[in-house]
């Protein structure tokens, strides 16, 4: 025969309270002197844990008064304070009824009434009309005041329903508990020490008592440790495999210059993405001037006039504009200017950082999101290589099926948006192009540069498949503590 389980003096408490409560008893009606509801739940859970009792989730809606439903229980309710008004004089008008009640209760009370299928004739009501209401106001009087005596839990009359402020609907869990074991040998008999005292040891009374020994059996529960973040975890990966491929990492800054963000990529001073819609400008206190101030001139000069045979955008470009301060839209900021201080081919960089846009919110936008970003600076650069790269950095996070579909980028020519395609569902994830030679030539950089801008959160909704990219930022601990990777 399998022993029995040692109980600790708490346990024993309760089992006793559920013994005599019998079974089905709900967590919540279990009275235990000396324990609070943390107390007895935390015991309930180790009886189960003992195979003692089994319980099962109920949840229960219940019904309170609300501050209206504390007023109308000592004045009564605004239809039935019109029912008796209107009885008490054989018919009442509308006008009547506004100045008996006032103007909030009165249009309440015909509202109630006439939900009730009672409505004015020639403006009019008449008693006997109204009457026909009486029974039903009654009884949500009597649902009134059995919600104040003891919290409601069965359904509500309709004339109840949907009142918010008269009654709140509020929704609780509790376990209903069945004993698996009865078996009264657990509850009665001396109890050993749990906790030796000072006094115990004094008074030897531990000598009479003894001690109750500790369940080395009892299992105890999983406990949560901190961990990283999906998103930390992913920017991670995403690293590990351009390093692997021999990548230098690249690091920016949140803010930029117009200059570098959108003039030196050739992005022309009318350029919608430019305006303040789209973009987080920022108002300096100080000049904090611009970085590489020696390329205004010939950045200018491309806008204005172009470079070799390419014409430029030809408008008169404002160096005003390009002073402007702005949370940096993208990353590619961060390339260009890379490009510009090392020009020497061959180089591979890239980063995953992030960028800021003056989105609304929602469930595939964010204001705030990382790009990852690179860019490859060599002879062998071309569309036939950038292809072959965006294949394999996603393959290399699980998803196989991408479609690459022209595009255009004010930067690059061609450009190739990237489109990742899971369980029949097609996701854009970011653009990719070779840079033209307007941004390229007047920074001093001589061979093709192949360039790529891929939304991390939107990659990292398909990775963990969830269906609001917001979810990656809401700090839901049931997700952080299970997501898996779907890939
Ligand atoms: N910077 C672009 C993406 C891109 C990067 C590099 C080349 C072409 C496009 C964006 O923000 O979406």
């Amino acid at each position: 025969m399998q022993t029995l389980p040692i109980l600790s003096a708490n346990e024993r408490k309760v089992l006793k309270a559920i013994y005599r409560a019998g079974d089905g008893v709900l967590e919540r009606e279990l009275r235990v002197e000396g324990l609070d509801e943390r107390e007895i739940a935390s015991a309930v859970s180790y009886l189960e844990r003992k195979g003692i009792v089994s319980t099962e989730r109920v949840t229960e809606t219940r019904y309170q008064l609300g501050p209206e439903g504390l007023r109308y229980l000592s004045e009564g309710l605004p239809e039935r304070r019109a029912i008796e008004f209107i009885s008490s004089r054989g018919s009442a008008t509308l006008q009547d009824l506004f100045s008996e009640l006032g103007e909030q209760e009165a249009r309440i009370a015909l509202a109630q009434l006439a939900r009730l299928g009672i409505r004015p004739v020639g403006g009019r009501i008449s008693a006997p009309e109204a009457e026909r209401a009486r029974e039903e106001v009654e009884r949500s009087e009597e649902a009134l005041r059995r919600l104040a005596s003891s919290g409601y839990t069965g359904d509500l009359p309709v004339g109840l329903q949907r009142r918010e402020g008269v009654v709140q609907r509020k929704q609780t869990s509790t376990r209903r508990i069945k004993a698996l074991v009865r078996d009264l040998s657990l509850v009665e008999g001396a109890e050993g020490i749990g906790e030796l005292t000072h006094e115990a040891i004094v008074s030897g009374s531990w000598r009479e008592r003894g001690f109750s020994p500790y369940d080395l059996h009892t299992e105890v529960s999983v406990g949560w440790h901190g961990g990283r973040h999906p998103l930390s975890e992913m920017i991670d990966e995403v690293r590990e495999i351009f390093l692997e491929m021999g990548f230098q990492e690249m690091k920016g800054h949140y803010i930029e210059s117009a200059l570098w963000n959108m003039d030196a990529l050739f992005i022309p001073q009318d350029h919608p993405a430019r305006e303040m819609q789209d973009t987080f400008y920022i108002q300096a206190s100080q000049d904090i001037g611009i970085e590489h101030p020696e390329i205004v001139d010939v950045v200018k000069r491309v806008h204005e006039r172009g470079w070799g045979r390419y014409v430029g955008w030809r408008y008169r470009w404002s160096v005003g504009e390009a002073r402007k301060l702005l949370l940096r839209t993208h990353t590619t900021v961060t390339t260009i200017r890379y490009l510009y201080e090392n020009p020497e081919p061959p180089l591979a960089i890239f980063s995953v950082e992030r960028v800021f846009r003056h989105e609304s919110v929602d469930w595939k936008h964010l204001a705030e999101l990382h790009q990852i970003e690179g860019a490859v600076h060599s002879r062998e650069s071309s569309l036939s290589t950038l292809k072959w790269l965006m294949r394999y950095f996603y393959s290399r996070l699980g998803f196989r099926e991408i479609r690459l579909v022209p595009s255009y980028y004010p930067y690059t020519e061609p450009s190739m948006d990237v489109i990742v395609k899971v369980n029949g569902r097609e996701v854009e994830l970011g653009g990719s192009g070779v840079f033209r030679p307007e941004v390229t030539r007047p920074l001093g950089i001589r061979e093709p540069v192949i360039a790529w801008g891929l939304g991390l959160e939107r990659l990292a909704m398909l990775y963990y498949g969830l269906d609001d990219i917001r979810k990656i930022y809401q700090s839901d601990l049931s997700w952080l503590m299970t997501y898996r990777v779907k890939k």
